[in-house]
């Protein structure tokens, strides 16, 4: 349902990670790990086609993903309901029960700017839920959640699977969902000299 193929990663101007391969099925979960800059942030960026891969292939279609990065998306501006709202307006799905599946029904009618940092995330990542997408980029999900709010998360998660969903999560945490997979993205570090082929390719023009 997912095939990665030798996918080469930038950040900024700079090859973060080259050869990235895998394949995901239905319901599979794969744990992104690697200690502080190996590029995991980069990879779910580069799947979610928000930043370049210059070699490789991925078989999925943008719209059938849905990135959560450390920005959370969440509107300051408008209440929780809305920003709920605003989201299915955008994907065009009304799923039911977002408000408690996220633990947000108290908060609904509270400017998301007056939300705190668990609050906000928890907003965040109800948009997973709204977008009603196959396969969901996380990227450290559960920062600024509580032990409690973990434990609902990672529920929701086992949920999407269940469902036939994908999940791929970067995160330093634990997660306990049985059939998660690990990809440690150090062993895709990009050597940092470059080949001939790639000091003449146009779309490397001062990378390094
Ligand atoms: N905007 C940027 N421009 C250029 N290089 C960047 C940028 N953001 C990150 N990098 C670099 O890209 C590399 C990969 O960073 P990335 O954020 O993907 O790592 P990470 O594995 O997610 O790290 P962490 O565990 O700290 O979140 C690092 O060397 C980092 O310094």
């Amino acid at each position: 349902m997912m095939t990665v193929t030798d996918l080469d990663c930038l950040r900024g101007q700079r090859r973060v990670l080259s050869g990235v391969s895998f394949a995901l099925d239905a319901g599979d979960c794969l744990i992104l790990r690697g200690p502080n800059g190996a590029g995991k942030t980069t990879l779910l960026r580069t799947l979610a086609g928000l930043s370049p891969a210059p070699r490789g292939a991925l078989s999925t279609a943008p719209e059938d993903l849905v990135y959560t990065g450390h920005l959370d998306a969440v509107k300051p501006q408008l209440t929780v309901a809305e920003n709920l709202t605003f989201w299915q307006g955008i994907y065009q799905n009304a799923p039911q029960d977002t408000l408690n599946s996220f633990d947000l029904d108290e908060l609904a009618d509270r400017p998301a700017a007056t939300l705190s940092a668990g609050q906000k995330r928890r907003l965040g990542l109800a948009r997973l839920h709204v977008s009603g997408r196959k396969i969901w980029l996380l990227d450290e999900p559960t920062t600024a959640l509580d032990a409690d709010h973990v434990a609902r998360f990672t529920d929701t998660l086992q949920a999407h699977c269940n469902g036939g969903g994908i999940a791929i999560i970067s995160t330093h945490l634990d997660i306990a969902l049985p059939q998660a997979r690990t990809l440690n993205v150090a062993d895709f570090a990009a050597r940092q000299d470059r080949t001939a082929d790639e000091e003449a390719d146009p779309f490397l023009q001062g990378a390094y």
